[in-house]
């Protein structure tokens, strides 16, 4: 396994040793151990899988109770997966990463606490899976609106169509509105 380096420095990028032969692939998709002395200290408690369709947005969360580190990876399909820094004394506040996670390049991206987190599906379905730092929180869940233009986040939307939004993300915040870290 390998760290790459983001243009956030508390955001980092996973990339696993993938061992192929005739049968397919092994790879250790996750260790405690390596991920503690290679890219923070954590304890993970709650693991989700979802599968989304093409045009899908998914974002941009993040909660301020129960606050969730997300460790982010794709195994069907590929993703723009997108971490915004909402912690207003960081150097970074307001900036963002965005990375393609796919089944192929096996790439998985740390998103820490204080950072909202989204995604947008490429490919004509995407199951993404990751692990949090803290449990689900409803009560204490916000939604950042993707297409901000003060985040201008430059999705890698299909033929410059609208992407496909929950109810709770057409209605979500302003980043300027948004309650930050
Ligand atoms: C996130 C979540 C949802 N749910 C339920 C609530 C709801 O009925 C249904 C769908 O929830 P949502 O519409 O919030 O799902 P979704 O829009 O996929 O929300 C997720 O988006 C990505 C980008 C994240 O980073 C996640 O933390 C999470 O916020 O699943 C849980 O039971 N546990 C959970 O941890």
């Amino acid at each position: 396994m390998r760290v790459v380096a983001t243009n956030i420095p508390d955001v980092k990028i996973i990339e696993p040793e993938i061992f192929g032969d005739t049968r397919g692939f092994f790879m250790e998709s996750w260790r405690e151990d390596w991920f503690n002395q290679n890219v923070c200290e954590r304890h993970f408690v709650q693991d989700n899988h979802s599968k989304s369709y093409r045009g899908t947005l998914r974002g941009l969360h993040y909660q301020t109770e129960n606050t969730q580190g997300k460790l982010a990876r794709v195994v069907i399909g590929e993703v723009f997966d997108v971490a915004v820094d909402m912690r207003k004394t960081s150097a970074t506040f307001g900036q963002w990463v965005g990375v393609l996670l796919s089944a192929e390049n096996q790439r998985q991206l740390w998103v820490p606490e204080g950072f909202a987190h989204g995604f947008y599906v490429t490919t004509e379905t995407a199951e993404c899976l990751y692990r949090c730092t803290d449990y689900y929180n409803p009560q204490a869940e916000h939604s950042v609106r993707w297409d901000d233009p003060e985040l201008a986040i430059k999705w890698p939307l299909l033929n410059g169509e609208m992407p496909s939004l929950s109810v709770k993300d057409k209605n979500a915040q302003w980043f300027k509105n948004a309650v930050t870290f």
